[in-house]
């Protein structure tokens, strides 16, 4: 099967019911368990046949020979000649990885054990601020130096036994005056963290941050902490060794969690839950590279992906945690899949002959069924659904509560399959309305159901899980990017917005003329200024 055979069968089977493929197997065969997790992808409109033409896609763009090379350290980020190993920073059985003929894994478990002392000399009060026990971390950070555990202190926090954690990421500074505001800089500690360390954002808001403890701090440096791959600038910065802690190039940001990057994290839930974390991510790695294609999950999560989007052409996909904890998954999701495959040129630097990854958006359940679910079930396009819900949660006194979340998620899964006819809703009004105004009142209630949706399913969001989880999507996207020729790993997409802003910032301030920019963006400038001068 080839792209253009793919789309065609997409077409000639957008009206079948889904309903109608179930036979006796299709619950269990059209869905995948990875160590304890599930994922259900019978609700879509997928056949045998067709998973097997995508498979053989699959098969054709190497996607085992891909994974294996970057497993091996080959340098797969080939637009920035790098290699791709976050992998190797949740490889806690230290396999020989090797970058250039060395070996990268005695300096990936030494830094986790450095890490592992600082966090615990913070929780335990053996390091400590001016004012005593540190009581609050600050991660400053943006994109993957923010979004990752953001996201994962929130999931574990049942887990969190550690000081508060705070996240700054955005240089307005409405966002760090609110999060200082009420902090006390005697015990507060600051974690910079950036892997090129010039990300401006972060830099100005570290300096911000600085100035903030200065006032009251008489070593402010000393209560700075930095995580970052630029040692030379941290250096600069006047931040001791000690608390410094670096990673290889080959870690891209949106997938630095595993590494320094997650310190906060570790801070907060302490280095054992941190350490199942990776473990969880390890088990998905593992699952990834020696399960079967049709039992392999991240292989069939992107297919499923590819099917929707550059088959039957939906462009979007809703990410949809039941578990409130999860509610940065869909921002942390955002930034994984759309930095990583929102790309229109090949490998090869030709155009792709078909669209790039989707747009991935979301909320927790069942915040979203009171907001946006209405055009999920009756708008015009198409929006495949991935539902998710733990089989547990962490409030066992709340059960009901559970057990009506659980409730809601199968049951918009089931709605979005079934729908509600025309006779159905006729049947559900009669009596109230008759005869035109019968039928223009039921044409309202009508659901077209036969929309996709595919469920996975977790025990309990637990550190190990979350792991699974994340690593799940992780190589979910890597499939996907194999199967379109992408370079995932890098993200020149970025650049020219931070070049035009920096060139902006003085035609705001007013030392520079706008005359070299167009005519809405002066416009803009001198409104601005008009304003605010
Ligand atoms: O960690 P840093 O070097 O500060 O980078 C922070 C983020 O900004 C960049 O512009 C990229 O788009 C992201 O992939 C990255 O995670």
């Amino acid at each position: 099967m080839n792209w253009t055979d793919l789309q065609k069968t997409a077409a000639a089977v957008a009206d079948r019911p889904i309903l109608d493929l179930f036979d006796a197997e299709r619950a269990e065969s059209f869905s995948v368990e990875a160590g304890d997790l599930l994922f259900d992808y019978s609700k879509t409109n997928l056949d045998a046949e067709t998973r097997q033409g995508l498979l053989d896609m699959a098969e054709a763009a190497d996607w085992t020979g891909r994974r294996d090379a970057m497993f091996d350290g080959a340098p797969i980020n080939e637009t920035e000649g790098r290699a791709v190993l976050h992998t190797a920073l949740r490889n806690l059985d230290a396999r020989p990885v090797t970058v250039d003929g060395t070996d990268v894994m005695p300096e990936v478990l030494g830094t986790l054990g450095r890490m592992e002392g600082f966090a615990q000399a913070v929780r335990e009060g053996d390091y400590t601020g001016q004012g005593g026990r540190i009581t609050d971390v600050v991660n400053i950070g943006i994109g993957g130096s923010d979004l990752g555990p953001a996201m994962a202190v929130q999931a574990l926090s049942p887990y969190q036994d550690g000081p508060r954690c705070h996240f700054v990421s955005n240089v307005d500074g409405a966002q760090i005056a609110d999060t200082l505001r009420g902090l006390d800089p005697e015990t507060t500690l600051v974690i910079v963290a950036s892997k090129t360390f010039t990300t401006i954002e972060t830099m100005t808001n570290a300096a911000t941050a600085k100035a903030w403890m200065g006032e009251q701090v008489r070593d402010p440096a000393g209560q700075f902490a930095a995580l970052s791959s630029a040692l030379d600038k941290t250096n600069q910065w006047g931040i001791d060794e000690s608390r410094v802690f670096g990673f290889a190039d080959w870690v891209g940001g949106r997938y630095s969690v595993w590494g320094p990057i997650g310190l906060s994290l570790m801070i907060a839930v302490g280095p054992e839950a941190f350490r199942a974390f990776l473990s969880g991510g390890q088990a998905m790695d593992t699952h990834f590279r020696s399960a079967e294609p049709l039992d392999n999950m991240p292989l069939m999560l992107a297919l499923v992906g590819i099917w929707h989007n550059q088959g039957c052409g939906h462009a979007t996909r809703a990410v949809l945690p039941y578990e409130q904890r999860l509610a940065r998954l869909p921002a942390y999701l955002q930034q994984l899949e759309m930095e990583s495959n929102g790309k229109r040129v090949a490998m090869d630097g030709q155009e792709l002959p078909v669209d790039s990854g989707p747009v991935v958006w979301g909320e927790p359940g069942t915040n979203g069924q009171h907001a946006f679910y209405q055009l999920i079930h009756q708008g015009t396009r198409v929006v495949p659904c991935e539902f998710m819900v733990g089989a547990e949660s962490h409030e066992p006194d709340l059960a009901h509560q559970h057990r009506l979340l659980v409730a809601n998620a199968l049951a918009q899964a089931e709605a979005l399959l079934r729908g509600r006819s025309l006779d159905e809703a006729r049947a559900l009004l009669e009596g109230k309305f008759e005869g035109e105004e019968l039928e223009r009142q039921a044409r309202h209630r009508v659901f077209p159901g036969n929309r996709p949706s595919t469920m996975l399913v977790y025990p309990q969001l637990t550190p190990f899980v979350l792991g699974q989880i994340v690593a799940l999507y992780e190589h979910r996207v890597f499939v996907e990017g194999a199967l379109l020729g992408l370079n995932s790993f890098d993200q020149w997409g970025v650049e020219l917005g931070k070049e035009l802003a920096k060139a902006l910032e003085p035609v705001l301030a007013g030392e520079v003329s706008a005359e070299d920019k167009d005519a809405s963006t002066r416009r803009l400038v001198d409104h601005v200024r008009a304003r605010r001068d």
